[in-house]
């Protein structure tokens, strides 16, 4: 029997059922209420006149609930990826990015890298916070202005309401007009900062911009400053009917709107470009209404006693508000010399003014030392680092070139970077956030840098932190040939120049922004890891310095961006060796014509060669080339009738000699060439070389040969 009383004849229950293995479910399915799954549905139908009973009908129902749930789970996914990022993840998760900005066509270049970075700055509004065209953003400049227009009523209230309350002069019935049209016009400004702009200022809700003007009212009433601004806007000054017109205290609660003061400084703190001259402004705000309430306390009380009752008290004798703001000024700074008071009420004043003065301005006075002190702490800091640098160094008796340097050095970088150690100040910042930072900074140099066009983004994203910024002066060697290879370069700005020859009068080329060298011997495509060429800065240069753990470190997990990098350095070394021998022919085929020219002097165009003048001033006077080409040849010979000066065995000296004095790293091979006169095989017995090499200079060898006529007969002695 069936558990529901159900006839065990009633069709078998359906495969599909069983096959559903109801935690595979989703959610949905699994919430599908239990009666319209469960067999006893089904046993309750069947007992139903007229309704369909068999299997058939059931499985299909089943499936369409099946289908109806994963629909609606997927409905719920699909609105779930439409929400839009969190600030959070602004700084630029690297999947994130991945999904948004490169969609499947490999790596992102680096624009688009920025691109993504810097869209992610702007903030989001929330999906559930329909966005509305009158709502503030808190840190824009129009909600700024207007926060600057509301503190400066503010401050009217502040320092014009102590005023006319005790200063009398200063509130008659002659300019009472004049002070309330000011007044009220004060009063419209609190009052529309208060209805219309305070209840629309964006806030963040849950890591979103809200951005619904009904929530952000909402929002507003609920915080204490929706409480003071209505306090503060309470119209007590309708009992100037009862109390005058210069009952001006009525109008005491406009100051309790103190907090907008607050909050214009913060927001103009942050965006302006000079914070420090904000806060100090700020501080000075304090300082002088400190003062001026102590003045009018002071006039308040010479008032109460009687006006030059004592030595004490105000003496009624010039402008009465410059003289008291006068006294406040020396009591509370404690500079001048005070009156001594007279009575308990004199003394308790001047006490209070003085713990006035020692405690609240020696904090504000405190604070301004501090921000001014913050202000300029980077400049003193480099000013110290500088002047013990060059102590020291003069110490060591260094010649005032080098000191001179060094003073250009510390001089150029600060006007270029204004810090010594930029990864010092940005050390604080996040880690991503620090990169996203990082890219924004060097996206210039990074766009021009033709091996990063086809690194991928992770890599990129690793490889710009460890970037540090080097500058070198003009003159400066970066690298030099032969030295072991610990750092790789990019060119920020300026130019480097790979040169050749003993003072690195040849130019192999010229690097500029974008550029990157040094990676030959990091990646060892050498064989080794020396320097293949001497680098040098031409002008002032500003690099970027990758050190060889860096790059490893990074490109461990990044096989294929070492792959690009090394068949870049491989395609350069190649370009290098080719030049090189394509050099070396052009010199020796110069070279040979030039002697052929000074050695056969009976030929038409034996005269003195053009080029003869030039390699005797480049040839040191006394080398043997230089002499041999002075006082001519060592042996002549008389062929067919024709006396020749032969230089068979000077000339491979000659060509060995010129080379090397003409800063040539290669010069012929004494034993290639004996070999080759002999017609032995040759062998490539030198790592160092390629066939390819060897193949190069033996051409050359046999050219040279071929082209003074010589029998060679190489005396080495000679
Ligand atoms: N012909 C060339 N053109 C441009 N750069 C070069 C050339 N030859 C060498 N360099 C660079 O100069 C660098 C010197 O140090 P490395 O050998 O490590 O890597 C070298 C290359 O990056």
């Amino acid at each position: 029997m069936a558990e529901n009383g159900c006839n065990d004849s009633r069709p078998e229950s359906p495969k599909p059922t069983q096959s559903i293995d109801e935690k595979s479910l989703p959610v949905d399915s699994r919430t599908v209420p239990r009666d319209s799954l469960s067999p006893n549905t089904s046993c309750e139908e069947d007992k139903t006149p007229g309704s369909s009973r068999n299997g058939e009908e059931l499985i299909s129902r089943r499936f369409r609930l099946l289908a109806r749930s994963y629909r609606e789970r997927t409905q719920r996914v699909k609105r779930r990826f439409d929400l839009p990022p969190t600030p959070s993840t602004v700084s630029s998760e690297p999947e994130d990015n991945n999904c948004r900005t490169a969609p499947s066509s490999g790596a992102p270049s680096v624009t688009q890298l920025v691109h993504t970075v810097s869209k992610e700055w702007i903030p989001q509004d929330g999906s559930n916070s329909p966005g509305s065209p009158f709502v503030v953003e808190p840190q824009s400049c129009v909600y700024i202005s207007w926060m600057s227009l509301v503190t400066a009523s503010f401050l009217y209230n502040c320092f014009v309401i102590p005023l006319r309350t005790t200063f009398q002069s200063y509130q008659t019935p002659e300019n009472t007009a004049m002070w309330w049209a000011l007044d009220y016009s004060m009063d419209v400004i609190y009052f529309i900062d208060m209805v219309f702009v305070k209840p629309r200022i964006m806030f963040l809700d849950e890591g979103f911009w809200v951005k619904d003007s009904r929530r952000t009212s909402i929002n507003y009433m609920k915080k204490t400053e929706f409480k003071m601004d209505v306090i503060s806007l309470i119209p007590l000054d309708l009992l100037y009917f009862y109390f005058g017109a210069d009952c001006v205290i009525l109008r005491f609660p406009r100051i309790l709107k103190v907090h907008s003061f607050w909050e214009f400084f913060n927001h103009f703190d942050k965006v302006s470009p000079s914070p420090y001259i904000v806060r100090t402004a700020r501080t000075l705000t304090y300082m002088i209404y400190l003062v001026h309430i102590n003045a009018c306390a002071y006039y308040a009380v010479s008032l109460y006693e009687g006006i030059a009752i004592n030595h004490w008290v105000y003496n009624g004798v010039g402008n009465a508000y410059i003289r008291c703001f006068y006294f406040a000024v020396k009591t509370a700074t404690s500079i001048g010399k005070n009156p001594r008071p007279e009575n308990e009420a004199e003394y308790l004043f001047m006490t209070a003014c003085w713990l006035t003065g020692v405690f609240v301005f020696a904090i504000l006075i405190g604070q301004i030392r501090d921000i001014i002190a913050t202000a300029t702490r980077s400049q003193t800091e480099y000013r110290k680092l500088m002047d013990e640098t060059l102590d020291h160094l003069r110490k060591l008796n260094l010649p005032p070139r080098t000191l001179e340097r060094v003073k250009t050095w510390f001089s150029y970088t600060w006007q270029q970077q204004h810090t010594l150690d930029e990864s010092r100040v940005l050390g604080t910042l996040p880690h991503k956030m620090k990169t996203d930072v990082a890219i924004e900074v060097h996206i210039s140099t990074l766009n021009k840098v033709q091996l990063f066009k086809d690194c991928d983004q992770a890599l990129l994203r690793e490889l710009v932190l460890k970037l540090r910024p080097v500058l070198y002066l003009p003159g400066d060697y970066i690298c030099r040939k032969g030295e072991v290879g610990k750092e790789m370069y990019i060119v920020k700005s300026g130019q480097v120049q790979v040169v050749a020859g003993e003072n690195g009068c040849d130019v192999i080329a010229t690097l500029t922004e974008g550029s990157v060298f040094g990676e030959i011997s990091l990646l060892q495509i050498s064989g080794g890891n020396r320097r293949t060429a001497d680098v040098r800065s031409n002008g002032f240069s500003n690099l970027f310095v990758l050190s060889k753990d860096d790059l490893n470190e990074a490109l461990e997990f990044h096989p294929n961006a070492q792959e690009i990098l090394k068949k870049k350095a491989k395609a350069l070394m190649k370009e290098n060796q080719a030049r090189e021998a394509r050099e070396l022919r052009q010199k020796i085929r110069e070279e040979m014509e030039l002697l052929e020219k000074v050695g056969n002097p009976q030929t038409p165009t034996s005269k003195t060669p053009r080029l003869l003048p030039i390699v005797m001033k480049v040839l040191p006077p006394d080398s043997g080339p230089a002499r041999l080409l002075k006082y001519g040849s060592k042996s002549t010979r008389h062929t067919k009738g024709r006396t020749r000066r032969l230089y068979t065995t000077t000339v491979a000296q000659t060509e060995s000699h010129y080379l090397e004095s003409s800063g040539k790293s290669q010069s012929l091979d004494f034993g290639l060439l004996e070999s080759l006169a002999k017609n032995e095989t040759v062998e490539n017995q030198d790592p160092e070389y390629s066939d390819e090499v060897l193949q190069e200079e033996c051409d050359v060898c046999k050219r040279a040969r071929t082209k003074v006529e010589c029998d060679v007969t190489v005396h080495r002695e000679q």
